[in-house]
């Protein structure tokens, strides 16, 4: 959808022009990589996880980015914390449920910010979603046992029910508010090879959602930016290491023009 591309390139301008503090609520593994993948696409990172800080910290931010993936109750209650913040101050959130269907506090506390609280945009792999739409499907931890076109029907359903969007990461993603649904073909298979790519990933839509108003146009353009990045850093990488390395520098460098041109968004 040329429409969805352009839009997606003037994203990625709005965001190095303006450099908006993105609040991430993150996990161990990934907080540095995350943090490193928001500064090359023209973010500002904070990552703040303290209950007793993170509302004054959300209400500095243009975006909160929730991560499940080393949770604990406390975490979990700073979450809910920020994330009422947010919604009182119109603060787009993006979830990330990592490794929902795996234990019961993964689906559980997904499901209570997603249903009761609300966000903007849920982005998972193809099982994190299956099992917050269906809470009957396990996954083996953190990476997916489903293709993302198991879970599209699902998904769509369940932005309906929300009032979401959802992003569904695989070789081709699949994103949808509900009635819209597009596929972004961005991306290679270095990339679920490298940890936290998917948190990376969310973080990056987080960062669009920032400086758009669109949630399903932010997903689809944020995922489309990183897959392209994915896409040159593979040309030079080595293995994962330099891959994760080159990830982070093709992002960086990467133009409205080339975003332009590379994005592949497609509408169904
Ligand atoms: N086989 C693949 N080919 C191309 N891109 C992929 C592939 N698998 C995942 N990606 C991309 O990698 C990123 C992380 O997605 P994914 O691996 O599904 O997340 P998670 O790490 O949460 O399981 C996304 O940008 C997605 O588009
Ligand atoms: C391995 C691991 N364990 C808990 S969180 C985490 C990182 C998951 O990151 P991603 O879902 O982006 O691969
Ligand atoms: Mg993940």
């Amino acid at each position: 959808m040329d429409n969805l591309a352009r839009e997606a390139a003037h994203s990625l301008t709005l965001l190095k022009n303006r450099g908006p503090l993105i609040h991430n609520i993150t996990n161990f593994v990934v907080m540095n990589f995350t943090a490193n993948v928001l500064l090359a696409a023209g973010a500002s990172p904070v990552m703040a996880h303290a209950e007793d800080e993170v509302e004054e910290m959300v209400s500095l931010a243009s975006a909160l980015v929730l991560n499940l993936g080393t949770l604990s109750s406390s975490w979990v209650r700073a979450m809910v914390k920020a994330a009422e913040k947010a919604r009182f101050l119109g603060i787009p959130i993006v979830l990330d449920p990592v490794g929902a269907g795996a234990t019961r506090l993964r689906t559980d506390s997904a499901k209570i910010i997603a249903e009761k609280i609300g966000v903007s945009v849920i982005r998972g792999n193809s099982s994190e979603i299956l099992s917050l739409a269906t809470g009957g499907y396990s996954t083996k931890g953190v990476d997916a046992l489903h293709d993302v076109d198991e879970a599209g029907e699902v998904a769509r359903k369940l932005a309906e029910d929300l009032g979401t969007t959802i992003a569904i990461t695989g070789e081709v993603d699949l994103v949808t508010d509900g009635k819209r649904v597009v596929r972004v073909a961005n991306g290679h298979p270095m990339m679920p090879v490298v940890t936290g790519t998917g948190c990376a990933a969310t973080a990056v839509i987080g960062a669009f959602a920032a400086v758009g108003d669109d949630p399903l146009a932010a997903a689809a353009g944020g995922l489309a930016c990183f897959g392209l990045a994915g896409e040159k850093a593979a040309a030079v990488a080595k293995g994962p290491a330099s891959f994760a390395v080159a990830l982070i520098d093709s992002l960086f460098g990467l133009t409205e023009d080339e975003l332009l041109q590379g994005a592949r968004i497609v509408e169904g």
